[in-house]
């Protein structure tokens, strides 16, 4: 296992936001955290780059302590894409490079700008590369901090919403993207997702956070309808439609609540 996670806790202050959250992630499998608003899913993904410390229990990274690893270390395992990314006076292309700081000593290299360059073409966004955050989008900001995530060519990579921004189409191309590039270079995603049809179309693992812990993880093709109907407190039913699973509210909100 790349990561581990063992009894941890963790509190904003005085409350308690997780408690005792245990689970393991894989190489080469894309692992999502469902849950519904505010059980703590942003929290986790912080605690497992050290934004955050919980305040009990014990993460590893490759066998070693979370604990004991420094900003720069942890860098080059882990990259991580905020749920909601700065738009600063900075260009795309310096923006995306700033991916690659765990690795330069002194100065970028012939080798770092050629990354940025084939990252950016990749994902299409090559004719905005001199354009300043603060000029662009929601979504393509949220592109752009893939980006750099990407040329930062960490082994696990920590996703936050990822999609939340992107029209049907991007989030389409990133998602298969991320999918093929975790495949490809034997990585582990962890992403947060609340659209559940995309979820259960691009993880192989989920974890469902309910009331502060783990109420459920598994093989995403064996997440049930009676597991998303508590997680969420909204019946729904999966059904398929050419293959592909979607997840379909079965009663009216309102009623639900
Ligand atoms: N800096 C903070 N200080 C105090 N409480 C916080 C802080 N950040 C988040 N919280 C609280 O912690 C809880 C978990 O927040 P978190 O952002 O992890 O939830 P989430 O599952 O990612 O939510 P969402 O799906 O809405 O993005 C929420 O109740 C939130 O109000």
């Amino acid at each position: 296992m790349i990561l581990t996670v063992n009894q941890i806790d963790f509190k904003y202050k005085s409350v308690k936001i997780l408690e005792d959250i245990n689970f393991s992630i894989p190489r080469g499998e894309i692992t999502v955290i469902l849950g519904p608003n505010g059980v703590g899913k942003t929290t986790l993904l912080k605690c497992l780059n050290k934004i955050l410390t919980p305040a009990a229990g014990r993460i590893h990274v490759k066998d070693k302590p979370l604990k004991a690893m420094d900003i720069r270390q942890i860098a080059k395992e882990i990259s991580y894409v905020a749920q909601y990314n700065e738009a600063g006076k900075i260009t795309v292309f310096d923006a995306v490079l700033m991916g690659r700081y765990p690795h330069i000593r002194f100065t970028a290299g012939k080798d770092d700008l050629k990354k940025v360059g084939s990252v950016l073409t990749h994902l299409n966004l090559s004719h905005m590369a001199l354009k300043n955050l603060y000029e662009l989008s929601g979504g393509e900001l949220q592109q752009v901090a893939i980006a750099r995530a990407l040329v930062q060519e960490t082994d696990i990579l920590l996703l936050d919403e990822p999609t939340s921004s992107l029209d049907l189409k991007n989030q389409t191309r990133i998602l298969s993207l991320v999918r093929h590039i975790v495949r490809d270079h034997n990585l582990a995603v962890i992403m947060t997702m609340h659209d559940l049809n995309s979820a259960l179309r691009y993880a192989d693992q989920y974890i469902c956070l309910k009331n502060n812990t783990v109420f459920g993880a598994g093989k995403i093709e064996e997440i049930g309808s009676d597991l998303l109907t508590k997680v969420y407190g909204l019946p729904v039913e999966i059904i398929r439609h050419k293959g592909y699973p979607l997840v379909v509210p079965v009663e009216d909100a309102f009623k639900a609540a």
